[in-house]
This record gives C-alpha cells, sequence and structure tokens, in this order.
C-alpha cells in the first residue's frame, strides 16, 4: 500500500490529543465490535469500485445525476443486502445503523429510494393490518416493487386535514375511487415519485356513505410492473431542480378517478367493510404514525451530517495559515484563532449531544411503539411532543452549524469540492420536511400548555414534562452544568406560564380561542424552543454520564468538557432569557464568559483528535478540504482540474463571442 504523506500540521495536531482516538470511536459507536461491523461494511461497499463517480457529480446534467443515481442506488441495495443480518430485529438494525453514514459515499445528494427505506416500508409496517404486512412488505423488502410515501400536495403540506385527495368508497365494485379535484390537489414533493417508484402510499380522505373520515393511507400502484409507464388515470413527473436533494427525484401525481381495490385501504388502525361501513381507529392520529418515526430519525441524521461538516473544517482550520498573531510570528494555523474555536467546537459538541440525544429517542420511540402494539396509547402524545420538539432542535442547530463550517473554510468553504454545500443543502430541508418547524413547534407548545393545565389541577405529568411542576427557586447560580440545566428548566417554565398568561389574557379580552392562540404564537414557540433546550442538554448529561463512566480518564474528560462546552455556549446565547428567570448576575455572566473561554483552550489540542474521533472516512467525506492526509491545496487543484472547461485551453465560445464582441464585430 502506498505511504500517505500526511500534511504536518495535522500530524502535530493528532500527536498532540490527549486521548485514544480509537477509544472515542468505539464509545460513539457503542462498543469495538459495532465499530469493527460498521469498517466491514464500509470496506465492502468502498471495494465495489463501479460505485464511485468517475467524473464528478456537479459536472453531469440533471438528467445524468438521476440516471447515474438509480444505477448505484440499485448496486448499492444489493452490496447491503449481502452484508445484512437476518437475526437482528428492525430495531436492533436500526440502532446499528445510527453511525453509518456509507451512503454520503455514493450520494452526494441522497438517493432516489430513500422514501422507500424511509418512508414506504414503515408505512406499511405501522399501517398496514397482518395480511397486507405479509402481503406488501415481502415484495418491498425484497425490491419487487418501490414506494414512496405521496402526502403533501401542490396547495397543502402542514394542514393535514386540508388534503384535497379524496377516496371515495364505491360498495357495488368494492373499490376506492382516487381523484384530485383540483391543479393544488396534486401530490408534490415525494422522493422518487417522479420516475423510480410503481407504488406509492397515498394520503387521503376517505369518504364512504358520503360522509368525510379523515385522512387515511392507501397502497396505490402508480406504474405498470413491466413497462413502467403511469397507469390509466394517473398523472406523474418531476418537480424540478431544488436547492438539494436533486437525485432524490422528487415528484407529482394526479388521479383522475382512478380506481383500487377495497383491500389497498391500509386497514391496521381504520377500517371500511365491504358495504362500506367506517370502523374508527382506537386514535385518529396513529394514522400521523410514519412522520413520528421519520422525525425520530432526522435528529441521528442531523448529528451525522453534522460530524461531517465540522471534521472537514477543523482539519482544514489545521492545515490552512492565515495572518499574523504576531508580528514576529509566521502565520498562525487559523484554529489557533479563538473566534475560529468558537465557530467550530460548538459543532462538534451539538453533533454528539443530538447523536446521544437521537439514541435516547430511538429507545423511548421502540418503548412506546410497542405499547402502542399492544394497545396502549397513553405515552403516544409525550412521544408526538417530544419527535416534535427534539427534530425541530436538530434540523435547527445542524443547519446552522453546518453554514458556519462551511464559513468557517473562507472561499474554498464556497467550492462545491468542499462537499459543504451540499452538506447544506441535505441538513437544510430538514427544517421544512417531516413537518415545518415553526408548525411542528406549535405542537409542542399545545402540549406543554396541557401538561401546563394538568399541573394545576394536580395531575401528574409525562416525564420529560415533570420539571414543569417544580416550583421550588433556584436560589443560587452556581455555574454547573446540573445548575444550568436547572436554569434552562426554570426559562422553560418561565416563558411557559408567561406564554399561558397571554393566550389568556387576550381571552379575557374578548378574542376567540383560536386568534388568542395565534397572537400568543410567538411566545409560544418560544416557550417550545426552550423547553427543547432543557431537555436536550439533561439527555446530553445524563447520558454521557451513564455510558461513559467506564471510559479511560483522558477520554471522560473530554466528553465533559464537550457538555460542559455545549451548556456553556447556549447559556451565553440566551443570556436574556436567564437574566429574566434565574438569579444570574453580572458576575456570574462574566465567570461563565470566561469559563466557556477558558474551555475553548482546553479543547484546542484535542479538536483534531475529537473529530478523527468521528472516524468518517475520506470517501464519505468526499472533500477537497476535509480529508484525513490534508492535502487540501493539492486537492483543491486534483478537483479543478476535473472541471470539463479545462479539457482544452481555448473554449469555442472565444471564436464565436467574445472575439467578434472584442473586436466590435458583434
Ligand atoms: C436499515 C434501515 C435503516 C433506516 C434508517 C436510515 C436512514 C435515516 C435517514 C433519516 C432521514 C433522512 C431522510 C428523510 C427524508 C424525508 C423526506 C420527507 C418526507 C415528508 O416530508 S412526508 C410529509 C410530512 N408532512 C408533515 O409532517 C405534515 C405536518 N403536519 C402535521 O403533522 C399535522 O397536520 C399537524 C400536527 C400540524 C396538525 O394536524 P391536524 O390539523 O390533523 O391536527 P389537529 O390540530 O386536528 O390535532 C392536533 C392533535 O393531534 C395530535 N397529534 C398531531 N400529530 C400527531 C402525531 N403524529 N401523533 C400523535 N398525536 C398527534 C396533537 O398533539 C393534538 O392533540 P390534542 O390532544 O388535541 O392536543
Ligand atoms: C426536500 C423535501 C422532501 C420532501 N419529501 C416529501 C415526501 O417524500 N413526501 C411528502 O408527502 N412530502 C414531502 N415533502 C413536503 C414537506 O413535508 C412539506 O414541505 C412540509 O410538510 C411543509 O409544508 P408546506 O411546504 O406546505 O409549507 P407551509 O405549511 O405552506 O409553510 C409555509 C409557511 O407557513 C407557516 N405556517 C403554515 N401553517 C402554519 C400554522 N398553522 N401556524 C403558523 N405558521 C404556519 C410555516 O411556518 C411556514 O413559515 C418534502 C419537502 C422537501 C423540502
Amino acid at each position: 500500500m502506498a505511504k500517505i504523506t500526511v500534511n504536518k500540521d495535522l500530524a502535530s495536531e493528532r500527536a498532540k490529543c490527549e486521548f485514544n482516538v480509537e477509544e472515542l470511536t468505539n464509545y460513539l459507536d457503542g462498543g469495538r465490535e459495532n465499530t469493527a461491523r460498521r469498517r466491514r461494511m464500509e470496506d465492502k461497499v468502498l471495494s465495489v469500485k463501479e460505485l464511485r463517480d468517475e467524473i464528478p457529480e456537479e459536472y453531469l446534467s440533471h438528467k445524468e445525476k438521476y440516471e447515474n443515481a438509480i444505477r448505484k442506488a440499485v448496486l448499492f441495495y444489493k452490496v447491503q443486502k449481502s452484508l445484512d443480518d437476518p437475526n437482528q430485529s428492525d430495531h436492533e438494525r436500526i440502532r446499528n445503523s445510527y453511525r453509518s453514514t456509507i451512503t454520503s459515499a455514493i450520494f452526494k445528494d441522497n438517493s432516489p429510494l430513500t422514501l422507500h427505506i424511509v418512508m414506504f416500508i414503515p408505512a406499511i409496517i405501522g399501517q398496514g393490518n397482518d395480511e397486507q404486512r405479509e402481503y406488501w412488505l415481502k415484495r418491498a423488502k425484497n425490491m419487487e416493487i418501490i414506494g414512496t410515501y405521496a402526502q403533501t400536495e401542490l396547495g397543502h403540506g402542514t394542514f393535514l386535514r386540508g388534503l384535497e385527495t379524496t377516496a371515495t368508497y364505491d360498495p357495488a365494485t368494492e373499490e376506492f375511487v382516487l381523484h384530485s379535484p383540483t391543479l393544488t390537489a396534486y401530490k408534490w414533493w415525494p422522493g422518487g415519485l417522479a420516475h423510480t417508484a410503481n407504488y406509492c402510499v397515498v394520503m387521503a380522505i376517505l369518504y364512504t356513505k358520503s360522509k368525510n373520515c379523515g385522512i387515511q393511507p392507501f397502497i396505490v400502484q402508480i406504474r405498470d410492473e413491466e413497462t413502467h409507464m403511469p397507469l390509466p388515470g394517473i398523472k406523474l413527473g418531476e418537480i424540478g431542480a431544488k436547492l438539494g436533494y436533486n437525485t432524490v427525484n422528487n415528484g407529482f401525481l394526479g388521479f383522475d378517478n382512478h380506481r383500487i381495490p377495497r383491500d389497498r385501504m391500509l386497514m391496521r388502525n381504520a377500517q371500511v367493510s365491504k358495504d362500506g361501513t367506517f370502523t374508527a381507529g382506537a386514535n385518529s392520529k396513529l394514522t400521523y404514525g410514519t412522520m413520528v418515526y421519520v422525525r425520530v430519525l432526522i435528529v441521528n441524521n442531523m448529528a451525522n451530517l453534522l460530524a461531517k461538516a465540522v471534521t472537514i473544517a477543523i482539519r482544514y482550520s489545521a492545515v490552512r495559515r492565515q495572518s499574523k498573531l504576531k508580528p514576529e510570528d509566521p502565520e498562525p494555523q487559523i484554529l489557533d484563532y479563538v473566534t475560529q474555536q468558537h465557530k467550530l467546537f460548538i459543532g462538534i459538541a451539538t453533533s454528539h449531544a443530538y447523536s446521544r440525544t437521537a439514541l435516547w429517542l430511538w429507545d423511548h420511540y421502540a418503548k412506546v411503539t410497542s405499547e402502542l402494539n399492544a394497545g396502549k396509547l397513553d405515552n403516544l402524545p409525550e412521544l408526538h411532543s417530544l419527535a416534535c420538539c427534539l427534530k425541530v432542535l436538530s434540523s435547527v442547530d445542524a443547519a446552522v452549524f453546518v453554514e458556519r463550517s462551511r464559513l468557517a473554510c473562507g472561499g474554498h468553504g464556497y467550492m462545491l469540492s468542499s462537499n459543504l454545500p451540499q452538506t447544506y443543502g441535505l441538513v437544510t430541508p430538514a427544517s421544512t420536511f417531516e413537518g415545518e418547524n415553526t408548525v411542528l413547534l406549535l405542537q409542542v407548545a399545545r402540549s406543554l400548555v396541557k401538561a401546563w393545565q394538568q399541573m394545576l389541577n394536580g395531575r401528574q405529568l409525562a416525564p420529560s414534562m415533570a420539571y414543569l411542576a417544580d416550583q421550588k427557586q433556584l436560589d443560587r447560580w452556581d455555574g454547573s452544568v446540573n445548575g444550568i440545566i436547572r436554569a434552562f428548566q426554570k426559562v422553560a417554565r418561565g416563558k411557559l406560564a408567561f406564554s399561558v398568561a397571554n393566550f389568556e389574557k387576550y381571552q379575557k379580552m374578548g378574542l376567540s380561542r383560536e386568534d388568542a392562540w395565534n397572537k400568543a404564537s410567538v411566545q409560544l414557540t418560544a416557550a417550545a424552543e426552550s423547553h427543547g433546550r432543557a431537555i436536550v442538554v439533561q439527555v446530553f448529561k445524563t447520558e454521557t454520564d451513564r455510558i461513559a463512566s467506564s471510559l479511560s480518564p483522558p477520554l471522560r474528560k473530554a466528553l465533559d468538557q464537550l457538555v460542559e462546552l455545549f451548556t456553556l455556549y447556549w447559556a451565553l446565547e440566551r443570556l436574556g432569557d436567564l437574566l429574566l428567570y434565574s438569579p444570574l448576575s453580572e458576575v456570574d455572566v462574566r465567570d461563565m464568559q470566561a469559563r466557556y473561554e477558558e474551555l475553548l483552550e482546553k479543547i484546542r489540542p484535542n479538536a483534531v483528535g475529537l473529530v478523527d474521533g468521528f472516524d468518517i472516512r475520506d470517501e464519505i467525506l468526499n472533500s477537497a478540504l476535509g480529508a484525513y492526509d490534508g492535502r487540501v491545496y493539492e486537492r483543491l487543484m486534483e478537483e479543478a482540474l476535473k472541471s470539463p472547461l479545462n479539457a482544452e485551453p481555448v473554449n469555442s465560445s472565444f471564436h464565436k463571442y467574445l472575439k467578434p464582441f472584442m473586436q466590435g464585430k458583434l
């Protein structure tokens, strides 16, 4: 094997690291065996050279990008399948794949099969009855059919009760008639819908016996299984180029009185009998279960994407030298600027915070799902609220810190060869899809207001909201992580109390409940956001304490520093709130600022080790700036030379336009 020459600054950073990087990787993976398994899988996938792109994706046309993505998706699926352990339960398979980012090595802009895996199959699992699961899951898991999740319409994404697609039951033929009565009723957005899927789960308003029975899921064939032509009564297409996700093949779909058999309604929850009698499910919101599942997964996806961005930016910052700190010294590594540390170390800590929170949430999700399967619905509202609030916070923070990582790389961060712009293109839509963030914060606020009322009535609160009942004053600011967590809880409680008071005040002033809610909604969403912050810092701290107790002292110390940095960063970001709702004084603020700066200094020698610990291979990072060897400038040039414009010294446009133009002949 050729010897890798590592940039000397990166090499000396690695020599400075105070903990064992491999131990950190094992900790993140959940054990040495999991690291080994993940690496084996990566080795196997990366050994398939047909999965690599010969020409960088960015130089392909829109159509070529899609065709190339499909070519790779099929091959990638086969390789993955050959590595699958059939003895794992679905829960374990997903938990064990939490640290896997190998998909990014194959697709810079995501796979056209994503929705099949992430929503179509889960929708069948969550919404299909036993026979439907038996039949459809087998076909879907074997890739005999490819599906997507078609819910959003051109006219409505958030407001599901406003969907216009109808499914009207016809007892004479025992069929549902699917129809899009208007342009705005067209399904719009589903991934893979345009040219990839031949089936989809369609969410439509069910009418039977002339009654609106709410939104229900239907499994609908949209293309012929042999010719792949759209079926009669179905209009399909692609929605066009986007900021990112360009190889996901998002599509549109319209129905012209398209008929499907009765057994195509997924009937795990609600049912329609042959004569058209509707039987409602135990809770109509169980129909929204697929969204809860994906919101839970998004938290982890955000942690992984952020780890990628911050790995690139930290390694680049160790290699890049710019300006002068002291006139007599050589140009320093930009990582030595404390402002650069301030920009980037929080990204490392945030990725850790959300990967711990994501695992905690996944286990909670699995527990509540098994309760739901046993008919126990009590914990569904709390799960919905938690999934909404953690999806919101993780997507907002990831977008901010990925963009900050890009900016921290100066001009080179703007290059597609840095892979930072594309990474931003992957994180930013998460603030919109699976429930637009403001809308989801309003759902969280709704659950908090309910909890507040329950508390006033002396009722017990769900565990994640129990702190609201803690009436005790926070007498003294002690600056400890646990003290700050309590302060965050006080902030959330105080903001909730304030917004509930406003909500009630507006109603007393004569506004309807809905108008009062709308008027109070800025405060309500702020309270929901604070509630989320309190949960994330607490989960980050308690889960790190729980899992890291057996680690070596140097690694334990490094992780504690990340937890403290994260807590202090948000305390300093939310000073106004803390000054309002906690006994924080000016001196305490100065102490916090000093401690934060001290932490930046302590983390500095470990910065490269911390991102090396994420163990994201070069093929996955896909970045000229972030490769392990730090050959930043050589790689930037190598990538530049791949531009098709560099294939010839003079471009034909010179003779056609420029020359006649410059010579006054055009
Ligand atoms: C080996 C396998 C590996 C797998 C893993 C691999 C990789 C992981 C990759 C991770 C992911 C990355 C890729 C992701 C791709 C995503 C692509 C995007 C897809 C989509 O966007 S699909 C469409 C999503 N759409 C939405 O989210 C719409 C948002 N709107 C809503 O959810 C709702 O309409 C609403 C909640 C805003 C309001 O609904 P509605 O008007 O019907 O509600 P009401 O006001 O009548 O009632 C509110 C009460 O209902 C409760 N409620 C609401 N939702 C739920 C729920 N989901 N569950 C439980 N309860 C719910 C509220 O709490 C209210 O209750 P209350 O008691 O009345 O207060
Ligand atoms: C990359 C990508 C992939 C997607 N994939 C899929 C898919 O596979 N399947 C699918 O079905 N959908 C998919 N979607 C659609 C996505 O779920 C919707 O875009 C999302 O739910 C938001 O709905 P909307 O676009 O209608 O936004 P809108 O609801 O129109 O939001 C616009 C603005 O109005 C505000 N707003 C709306 N309602 C309220 C309210 N009640 N109170 C206060 N403010 C409000 C919002 O906060 C926002 O600022 C995808 C979207 C993207 C970007």
